[in-house]
């Protein structure tokens, strides 16, 4: 648990409950590695040169150093073809020494990322995206979570936010984030809305949020007087404005006024995602061993 951490504060500071997070996953791997046992390894890879992905795999790189995780990194150019990357997936399946495999999206549109997806060993998928390791999630028996709706749940759960009996809204139903998140309210017994571009009213169904999860991809769309007064606010939006600034899908200021509890961004969400890839690959890391 996090001594530093006020929970009665209204920003919810995912940064410090990630470096918590990571600090634990570091503790592990030594603790393993002194005891005989492997050092967890992540492949990392990503095809083509856009700059937001460089930026992650690097930080995704590093924290891996930091928890003492070998890291693969794998740079392929934009023009590697939907075979090439198929092969290097198997050959990264067959690695002993890689526990993760992690294919950064998005991928150059000359690739199905569907079928990268799936030729991923479901036990070493530490994104979490496989169709068997979202089915397990949906069946209530999760095996590796993706990691940005598990990075939403432990900031709830650090900040001592119970799911169960209330009333959660998604906005935004993506593969990545909005159908895995509502899945994992809905496991933690909320009751579970998930909304979309052809939903009729949204600013009718976040007035009776008690949670909204904000993971629509447009910069300050969701509005503070759209919000039921005292609700948690968890905001998964990353977009850059023209000018730099980096904001989420919620607009903050006006939001702060109605929430009890809301995430920034950055400092959010976002750095839960990379904690939990580290968490996904000890786990793989643990359970290539049971089984
Ligand atoms: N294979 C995957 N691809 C992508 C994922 C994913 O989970 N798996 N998610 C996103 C990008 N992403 C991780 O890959 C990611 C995005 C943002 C952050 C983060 O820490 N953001 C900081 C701000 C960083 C900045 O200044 O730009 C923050 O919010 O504080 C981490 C990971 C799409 N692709």
């Amino acid at each position: 648990m996090n001594q530093a951490l006020n929970v009665s504060d209204k920003r919810i500071d995912g940064k410090a409950v990630a470096a918590q997070l990571r600090m634990d996953i570091a503790a592990q791997v030594a603790e393993r590695v002194s005891a005989g046992k492997s050092r967890p390894g992540l492949a990392v890879v990503l095809v083509g040169q856009d700059p937001a992905s460089q930026v992650y795999v690097r930080s995704k790189v590093k924290a891996c150093e930091e928890a003492g995780i070998i890291s693969r990194n794998h740079s392929l150019p934009a023009e590697t073809t939907q075979d090439e990357l198929l092969a290097l997936i198997d050959s990264l399946n067959a690695d002993p020494v890689i526990h993760g495999i992690l294919v950064q999206l998005p991928l150059p549109p000359q690739i199905d990322v569907q079928a990268v997806i799936e030729r991923i060993d479901p036990a070493k998928d530490v994104d979490g995206f496989h169709p068997y390791n979202l089915g397990r999630l949906a069946g209530k028996a999760p095996t590796l979570r993706p990691c940005t709706p598990y990075g939403c749940m432990r900031l709830l759960e650090a900040y001592g936010i119970d799911p169960v009996g209330k009333k959660a809204v998604v906005v935004g139903a993506s593969n990545i984030v909005g159908r895995p998140v509502a899945l994992e309210l809905l496991m933690a017994r909320a009751t579970v809305t998930i909304c979309h571009s052809r939903t009729a009213d949204l600013p009718a169904e976040l007035a009776q949020a008690d949670i909204v999860i904000a993971a629509v991809g447009i910069p300050e769309f969701i509005k503070g007087e759209w919000l039921k007064p005292g609700a948690i606010v968890i905001d998964v939006g990353i977009n850059r404005l023209d000018d730099g600034r980096l904001v989420g899908d919620v607009e903050f200021e006006t939001a702060f006024e109605t929430a009890s509890a809301i995430t920034p961004v950055p400092g959010g969400v976002g750095p839960m995602t990379i904690a939990c890839l580290l968490q996904n690959t000890l786990e793989a890391c643990e359970a290539s061993e049971a089984g």
